[in-house]
């Protein structure tokens, strides 16, 4: 549906430009979860104060953001400024540049949220429509346009999906009783948002402990259109027969293991539904390395905390996302969310980057990165 804007008297261009961008990035996110490898991008055409068409990337395969945008403008868009939350692709991939699209439309300038890291792009596509004649604007809601498409940025730049390590702790530390019961430390809001996160990310890693203690669903819950690939490594395969992440109707699942792991467990797997991979050896690195290559942005652990230790050793994990409940279980037995990594000083903590906390119901989240220096 197309939605009338009137540029109030007062609204200089820039803020106009912020809020037609804002609207790119919330037309983007209709797509949450479904684009990888492909970025989240979202585009409007404005001609004389008013939208004339809008368009996002729905998915890998599918045409780009302008694409959809050019189609629904028609012959508006000859003469229109549109704006794009990435820069317009100069390249021939899955489809056409749409650098030469916009030339051919006949649009007269083009307000970009953030340079394309993706090589094949970089600054090709905005020199491209400068060498056309076509007004560029570069930058506009940089930042947020940067924070929707982290995992794709990791992606491009690092050749490994963006690691998050999401826990929900007491406020004593703990991520279940010392018998491993867990069932719940956050409140409704904060499990919420959990899904939320679940239907923004292409995978969710848990290890066997989690399956046989917790037994999660690990999907979004009806939160968002999509649900993620769900993960689990286990070296030994010594796993229940029945758990709620065997269904796979709702959700497909993908046990990771190694070679010649427990046979007749494998196979009954494999009659549940459950794709089955053998490693030659398991570990965090190695599986990151197979979800990029099965072309994911983002993936979250939520895991125990000897799994998470040796993600975050292994450099698996770039960003720390810590449910904090007020809380106190106490047990000096109790699980707590990162095991053992061998730092015997206060010297060699791991210090997060960019954190922020934020009050969620009556619990808090503290997010933050590590430090790239810190793997
Ligand atoms: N500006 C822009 N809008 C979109 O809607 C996009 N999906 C992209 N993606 C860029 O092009 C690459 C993918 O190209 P194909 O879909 O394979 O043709 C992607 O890596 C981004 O660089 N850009
Ligand atoms: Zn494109």
């Amino acid at each position: 549906m197309l939605t009338p804007v009137t540029v109030s008297s007062n609204m200089v261009g820039s803020e106009f430009d912020s809020l037609m961008m804002q609207r790119c990035l919330q037309l983007a996110r209709r797509a949450l979860g479904r684009t990888s490898p492909n970025p989240l991008v979202g585009a409007v055409i404005v001609k004389d104060g008013e939208i004339v068409g809008e368009g996002f990337h729905p998915c890998a395969g599918e045409p780009h953001a302008e694409v959809f945008a050019l189609r629904a403008a028609g012959e508006k868009s000859h003469g229109a400024t549109i704006y794009v939350s990435l820069e317009p692709c100069n390249h021939y991939g899955r489809t056409p540049p749409c650098s030469e699209a916009l030339i051919a439309a006949g649009v007269s300038k083009v307000v970009v949220g953030m340079v394309d890291p993706n090589p094949l792009v970089a600054g090709g596509g905005i020199a491209r429509l400068r060498a056309a004649g076509i007004e560029v604007l570069v930058g506009v809601e940089e930042a947020a346009c940067r924070q929707l498409n982290e995992g794709f940025i990791y992606r491009i730049l690092h050749k490994r999906p963006l690691g998050i390590l999401k826990y929900a702790m007491t406020l004593d530390g703990k991520i279940a009783t010392s018998s491993g019961h867990s069932a719940w430390i956050t409140n409704q809001e904060a499990r919420s948002e959990v899904h939320q996160l679940r239907a923004a990310c292409d995978a969710v890693i848990v290890g066997g402990n989690t399956v046989r203690y917790d037994n999660p669903y690990l999907t979004s819950h009806q939160q968002g259109s999509n649900n993620p690939l769900r993960v689990v490594m286990s070296r030994s395969l010594n796993l229940p027969e029945n758990a709620r992440i065997w269904e796979v109707a709702e959700a497909p699942t993908v046990v990771l293991t190694e070679v010649g792991s427990s046979p007749d467990f494998h196979k009954l797997l494999l009659e549940k539904g459950v794709e089955v991979l053998e490693f030659p050896s398991l570990t965090p690195e190695k599986v990151m390395t197979y979800l990029y290559e099965r072309g994911f942005c983002s993936v979250l652990w939520e895991c125990g905390g000897t799994l998470a230790a040796s993600a975050i050793a292994q450099g698996a994990v770039q960003k720390i996302l810590a449910f904090i409940a007020p809380k106190i279980i106490g047990g000096s037995h109790a699980p707590t969310p990162v095991g053992d990594l061998g730092f015997t000083t206060m010297t060699e903590a791991l210090s997060l980057e960019r954190v922020h906390w934020r009050v969620v119901g009556s619990d808090c989240l503290v997010e933050g990165y590590l430090s790239e220096k810190s793997h």
